[in-house]
């Protein structure tokens, strides 16, 4: 199949795998990766190395605090809540506002 790339995202490697499996088919990011539009194609590359290892369709882009991450989140994350709610103060620090990307690996 031929599609269009939209644009690109990173992932830290640890990351890599839960993606390909599905297990992980959420990102929560900050304000400067609020920009994903739901149908948009996008590269995906690790962030260490922008080594590409799958494209994804965006299929949710949703404005979500931090304080609502319920368990749901972290079940699309792959983590417990505890251990979501560290890793995204480990990235971003103190945040009050997250966008939720959903995605479908299409192509690995
Ligand atoms: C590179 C990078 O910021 N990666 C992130 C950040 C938040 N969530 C996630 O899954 N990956």
């Amino acid at each position: 199949m031929t599609y269009t790339i939209d644009g690109e995202i990173t992932f830290f490697e640890r990351f890599e795998a839960d993606i390909l499996s599905g297990a992980k088919n959420i990102t929560l990011r900050d304000q400067s990766e609020s920009h994903f539009k739901v149908g948009q194609r996008l590269h995906v590359a690790t962030f260490e190395d922008n080594r590409w290892f799958c494209d994804i369709l965006v299929e949710r882009v949703e404005k979500l605090a931090f304080n609502h991450l319920n368990d749901v989140h972290a079940q699309q994350e792959n983590m417990t809540l505890a251990e979501l709610k560290k890793v995204i103060i480990d990235i971003y620090g103190s945040i009050d506002t997250l966008y939720l990307i959903g995605f479908s690996v299409i192509k690995a």
